[in-house]
C-alpha cells in the first residue's frame, strides 16, 4: 500500500504500520522521539545495488556510506548483506570493529584523516584508503611503513564539472574540499607520486559528484572526465585502473515531487559509462564500486513524535510542536530539506487542515515540516516522519541538551530496540565540576 507516495500500510484502527508492527503501539512501548527503520526494506536497497550489478555481470562492490546512519545493529545488518563499508573517522571504524565487520570490506575516507585514524585503519587491515590530498599520501606512506605493511588506496579526484551547469553536482565541482583537482593537474601529481610509494599499492580512482541526485546525466559527465584523464595516463605511462569508485549520491523520495530511479537505474548509468570508455580504450573493465548511504537507508527510517502544544494564529498558520526537531533532525534546518508526514493514528481520516510542525528547540528556525495538510490534530496525538532513515541519528546533537531518541529495528512482525534512549546522565556524563 502507498500511503502519500510512501510504501507503508494501515491497520484496522487507522494506525500507520511500520514493517507489519502497528506504530502507535511502538510509540507507546518504546516512547518518541523514536526512529523506527523496516529492515526488510534496508536489505531491499542493499540487494537492489548488489543484484543489478550481478545481471550486468560486473565484477562490483557496493560500500554502504555509513556516515547516513551508523549504529552496532546497522553495520551487521549491512555485513549480512555482504556489502563492503564506507567510513570517515575513529567513531565510524570503531564502530565497524564493534558491529564485527570484516575489515578488508572497510574503506576510509576523509579531507583531514588523523594519524591516529590511518594509524587504527592500517593496525585493523581495513581493505583501502581513500587518498584525499598531498597531506594523505605522506601520512600514509609514512605509517605503512613503520607498520612494516603495505596499504591498498584509491585516489579521490574531483572532476571539475561546473556547478551552474549541473547544479546538484556540488562536491565534484573545481572549489571543493575533497580530492585531488582534475583540471589543474594535481590529480596527475598526485598519481605519480603515490605510484613511487613503496608501501602503497595504487587500485584506482574514487570520485563523488554530490548527494540526492535524480538522474544519471551527472554521473556520466564525471566518468567522462575521469577517463580523459585516463586516456592520457595509459598513454604516459601504460596505466589501467583496477577500481573505479564512483561514489554514492542516488537520490530518494522524501516528499511526492521527489522522483527517484530505481536502484538498478542509477548502477545501469554508471555501468554503461564506463563501458562506453573501457571498450573504446581498449583496456579491461575495472570493478566498479560505489558508495550508497541515503539510498539504502533513507527510505527505511521514520521517526515517530508525540504531539504537544499548539499555536494558532489566524490567518496566518497553525503550529504543531512536536517532542523532537532540529536535534534529531537537522536536515530542514540545514539544507530546507522538505519531509512529508501523517498523523500515525488517525491515518484513514481525511485531510482537513494545514498546520506547520514545529521542533521544541529554542531557535525559530526549528521546523520540521510547513504547511502540511492533516485531520484534525489533537494533544497526544503520534506524528510519524517519513524518509528520516538517513542523516538523521547520524546528524543528531545535543542542542538543549536534549537527549538522543531511541532506535527500534523491525523485521519479521518484530520489534528491537537496538540503540537506547540516552539519558540525562548520560548527557552530563563527561560534565566535570569546577568547584
Ligand atoms: C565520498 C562519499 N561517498 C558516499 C557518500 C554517500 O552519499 P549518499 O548518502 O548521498 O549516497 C557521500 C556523501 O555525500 C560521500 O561524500
Ligand atoms: N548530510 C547530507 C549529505 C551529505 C553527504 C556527505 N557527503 C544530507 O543530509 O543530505
Amino acid at each position: 500500500m502507498i500511503i502519500n507516495h510512501h510504501p507503508f500500510t494501515v491497520n484496522e484502527s487507522g494506525h500507520l504500520e511500520i514493517g507489519g508492527l502497528d506504530t502507535v503501539m511502538l510509540a507507546e512501548k518504546y516512547g518518541t522521539p523514536l526512529y523506527v527503520y523496516d529492515v526488510s526494506m534496508i536489505r531491499n536497497n542493499a540487494r537492489a545495488f548488489v543484484q543489478s550489478f550481478e545481471a550486468l555481470n560486473v565484477t562490483a562492490k557496493v560500500a554502504y556510506a555509513s556516515k547516513a546512519f551508523s549504529s552496532i545493529a546497522m553495520l551487521q545488518v549491512a555485513k549480512q548483506e555482504n556489502l563492503c563499508l564506507d567510513v570517515v573517522s575513529e567513531g565510524e571504524l570503531y564502530t565497524a570493529l564493534q558491529a564485527d565487520f570484516p575489515t578488508d570490506r572497510i574503506h576510509l575516507h576523509g579531507n583531514n584523516k588523523s594519524p591516529r585514524e590511518i594509524s587504527m585503519a592500517i593496525k585493523n587491515d581495513i581493505g583501502c584508503i581513500v587518498v584525499d590530498n598531498f597531506y594523505d599520501i605522506d601520512l600514509i606512506s609514512q605509517i605503512a611503513k613503520d607498520s612494516g605493511k603495505k596499504v591498498s588506496v584509491l585516489m579521490r579526484v574531483t572532476p571539475g564539472v561546473e556547478s551552474h551547469t549541473h547544479e546538484y553536482i556540488m562536491t565534484g565541482n573545481e572549489d571543493s574540499k575533497f580530492g585531488f583537482d582534475l583540471q589543474n593537474g594535481q590529480a596527475e601529481e598526485a598519481f605519480r607520486l603515490i605510484e613511487k610509494q613503496e608501501h602503497m599499492h595504487f587500485m584506482g580512482l574514487h570520485c563523488h559528484i554530490g548527494s540526492q541526485i535524480f538522474e544519471t546525466e551527472g554521473f556520466k559527465v564525471a566518468t567522462d572526465l575521469l577517463f580523459n584523464e585516463l586516456i592520457k595516463w595509459k598513454i604516459q605511462y601504460d596505466y589501467t585502473p583496477e577500481v573505479l569508485n564512483l561514489g554514492g549520491g542516488f537520490g530518494i523520495r522524501y516528499t511526492k515531487e521527489d522522483e527517484p530511479l530505481p536502484h538498478q537505474t542509477y548502477v545501469e548509468g554508471l555501468v554503461q559509462a564506463v563501458k562506453q570508455h573501457v571498450q573504446e580504450m581498449d583496456i579491461p573493465m575495472p570493478e566498479i564500486w560505489i558508495e550508497p548511504g541515503r539510498s539504502i537507508v533513507g527510505n527505511a527510517g521514520i521517526t515517530l513524535y508525540t504531539v504537544g502544544a499548539m499555536k494558532n494564529i489566524p490567518g496566518i498558520r497553525n503550529y504543531i510542536s512536536v517532542d523532537g526537531g532540529m536535534t534529531d533532525n537537522i536536515r530542514p534546518a540545514l539544507y530546507q530539506a522538505k519531509y512529508d508526514a501523517v498523523v500515525a493514528n488517525k491515518v484513514n481520516q481525511q485531510a482537513t487542515d494545514e498546520v506547520s510542525v514545529a521542533g521544541k528547540c529554542c531557535e525559530s528556525g526549528d521546523m520540521l515540516i510547513w504547511d502540511l495538510p492533516v485531520p484534525k490534530v489533537e494533544y497526544r496525538d503520534i506524528l510519524a516522519v517519513f524518509s528520516t532513515g538517513a542523516y538523521g541519528y547520524s546528524m543528531a546533537s545535543h542542542y538543549n541538551r536534549l537527549p538522543k531518541p531511541a532506535i527500534v529495528f523491525v523485521e519479521n512482525g518484530e520489534d528491537k530496540l537496538v540503540v537506547k534512549r540516552e539519558t540525562n546522565e548520560d548527557i552530563t556524563k563527561n560534565d566535570l565540576s569546577y568547584v
